[in-house]
């Protein structure tokens, strides 16, 4: 096995032509069968596993940097710098984590997670070289998917004046998760049919030459003239205008291609892009046929690449999904966005039942929500779905466009709350803190699945602008005897006592049932309340509450500052009420991956640190 030559970075460079092409089949058969266990992006990292051997074949490790964009991708660059063994426990808790994390190599130059930050990065890198006096090479490797989002653009602009070497590698697969979508991608798609015109350039060129004294002046005229030919010969026109020299396109399986296209790369001063052209699945066929599928997969059986493990009951994401079709049936001013999500939000089924009133904008999620706003500005009504980490762009968009204008946009925020094996970048673990801050904005969670179902229903007709907020995975079915209709900032008392209330906010449902519980098994009186409304509060409710209970308990699953407890313990204080309120969620930090069970009780998200916690805190109220 030649993989078993490779212990860290740079051991690649001592293998012959043959083993490299052993290696990269190793490599593939390898991630096949680890990620059919553990689970992980698998089409992206097989698709670039001869462009990561190239460039680790060109440039050295840890000295130069290589920053991924996304860092999905990265599992290659891993497995050439000694990391073979951390694939057993990938994306585990405690395990190796499935992007660059700079505290796990000294060769993961850059924490990614958010797409379209590594040109960003790149150029702070280089900048960061040219004070210093460094000498080292920074390469960005951006995928065309990530090249659709507004920070990419926004560093390019910057990049075109460097006076130093900025390598730039795009990635073209001609797929974003599903299809990439807008006017770069076509661009992009124009470059690589225009190799195909290669020999007639050429030919062309050969003929333009043959006229005595005049040819070299035309050729040189066209490649200047602004008309479309000149593509024929200047290729990357966009980025050559820009200042920065284009690069290919270079077949992205070919490593002896791909090496002498970098070191060509490498002597240019300035900022150049090299273009390479990949195939997302490459060397496992129901990956290639699919390749979004396997962009991010669960276990699956090799041969046929069906999943593996039992089939959810239905997600928050699939009782969205079909709620939505439903109204837009019944609804045509109903119109509904993704930054590139459409399969991981449900907004698919939409688009599949009404294409017209569908827009996938790329990854561009700041974006997504002014274009939501001028939709509901011109009489639209918009549901913008999208996870709550990726939510995290679009604030000042929310605030500027949306929410200070009072406009009726849906903001559908999925992976709301702890999302397990994607870890830091993707918890979704800001958005209530982030998002009742803002002024006119209604902020709700649901229970359960019909609880969902409702709000779906309430937010797409609600007036002004919504936010509806919901986790990954199975829908809870528990508490299902309770279904009031949803009143506007009016919470749901589920059971009504004295001493100790506590009062959760959306998923956190099953677990606040479950503390409920245990606290009344222990002989305490405690009532359970389901707030529905994070924004507004249901200071009605709490005013009431405060007359008969001792203790508040708040749950959530979002970070405690600025949260859903934190408005409620203002709310008493402000009430001069002696009730004391324990706040319940994530402390000041960051979650790192793994199962989200394993995360909850880590982070005291579980029945039995609540349940010691309230025990706690009663006896000490009890005492004074
Ligand atoms: C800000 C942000 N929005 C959405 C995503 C979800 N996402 C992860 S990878 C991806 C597609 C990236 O496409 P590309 O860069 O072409 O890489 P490929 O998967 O094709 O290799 C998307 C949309 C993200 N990571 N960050
Ligand atoms: C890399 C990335 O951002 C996405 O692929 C993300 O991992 C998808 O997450 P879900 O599996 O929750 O859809
Ligand atoms: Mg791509």
């Amino acid at each position: 096995m030649v993989l078993e030559k490779i212990h860290k970075e740079n051991d690649i460079k001592n293998l012959s032509p043959e083993e490299l092409t052993m290696l990269a089949d190793e490599i593939r058969q390898f991630l096949i069968e680890k990620i059919s266990v553990t689970g992980g992006h698998l089409a992206s990292n097989l698709g670039v596993v001869e462009l990561t051997m190239a460039l680790h074949l060109v440039f050295d490790l840890p000295q130069d940097k290589l920053i991924w964009d996304v860092g999905h991708q990265a599992y290659t660059h891993k497995l050439l710098t000694g990391r073979k063994a951390g694939f057993d426990e990938l994306r585990k808790y405690g395990g190796m984590s499935g992007f660059p994390k700079r505290k796990e190599s000294e060769c993961d130059a850059f924490d990614t997670g958010h797409s379209s930050t590594s040109i960003s990065a790149g150029l702070g890198y280089v900048a960061a070289r040219e004070l210093q006096g460094g000498s080292h090479s920074v390469v960005s490797i951006i995928g065309d998917g990530s090249m659709t989002g507004g920070m990419a653009y926004e560093a390019l602009n910057n990049a075109s004046r460097l006076k130093s070497n900025f390598i730039i590698v795009l990635n073209d697969n001609n797929m974003s998760i599903s299809e990439n979508v807008g006017g770069m991608s076509q661009y992009l798609n124009g470059l690589r049919t225009a190799q195909a015109y290669t020999g007639l350039k050429k030919g062309v060129e050969d003929t333009l030459k043959k006229i005595p004294g005049k040819g070299d002046r035309i050729i040189c005229h066209m490649k200047r003239t602004k008309s479309g030919i000149k593509q024929l010969f200047v290729p990357g026109m966009f980025f050559e205008d820009m200042g920065i020299t284009y690069l290919g396109p270079v077949d992205g399986h070919d490593i002896r291609k791909l090496t002498r296209i970098l070191n060509e790369a490498k002597r240019v001063d300035h900022a150049v892009l090299v273009h390479v052209m990949t195939k997302k699945g490459k060397g496992y066929g129901p990956a290639e046929e699919n390749p979004s599928r396997f962009h991010g997969t669960g276990p699956f059986d090799i041969p046929s690449g069906m999943s593996v493990g039992k089939k959810a009951t239905d997600s928050y994401t699939d009782v969205f999904s079909k709620v939505l079709a439903d109204i837009g049936k019944q609804d045509e001013k109903v119109v509904a966005i993704t930054a590139a999500m459409a399969d991981g939000t449900g907004l698919a089924r939409f688009a599949k039942m009404f294409p017209q009133r569908f827009f996938d904008v790329g990854i561009a999620e700041e974006h997504a929500m002014t274009f939501a706003a001028g939709l509901a500005a011109g009489g639209m009504k918009p549901v913008f779905a999208v996870y709550s980490s990726f939510l995290q762009r679009a604030f000042d968009q929310t605030i500027h466009d949306v929410c200070l204008q009072n406009l009726p946009v849906f903001i559908a925020v999925d992976r709301a709350g702890l999302v397990g094996s994607d870890g830091e970048t993707h918890q979704g673990v800001f958005d209530l803190s982030f998002l009742l801050e803002i002024p006119n904005l209604t902020v709700m969670s649901p229970k359960n699945r019909w609880e969902m179902a409702d709000m779906v229903r309430f937010a797409v007709d609600f007036p002004y602008p919504v936010a509806l907020r919901y986790p990954r995975g199975e829908a809870y079915e528990g508490l299902k005897e309770f279904r009031t209709p949803i009143l506007y900032g009016k919470s749901e008392v589920i059971s009504r006592e004295s001493g100790i209330a506590i009062l959760f906010i959306g998923h956190m449902s099953g677990l606040g049932e479950s503390v409920w519980k245990a606290i009344k098994e222990a002989g305490y009186h405690c009532s359970l309340i389901n707030a529905r409304f994070a924004k507004p509060l249901d200071t009605e409710l709490i005013r009431d509450l405060c007359r008969d209970h001792e203790l508040i308990v708040t749950i959530e699953e979002n970070v405690l500052a600025g949260g859903f407890g934190e408005q409620v313990v203002q709310y008493v204080m402000q009430t001069g009420e002696k009730t004391r309120v324990r706040t319940i969620g994530i402390s000041d930090d960051y979650v790192e991956h793994g199962n989200v069970e394993v995360l909850r009780k880590e982070v005291g998200l579980d029945q039995e640190t609540i349940v010691a916690q309230i025990k706690e805190d009663y006896l000490m109220i009890k005492e004074d």
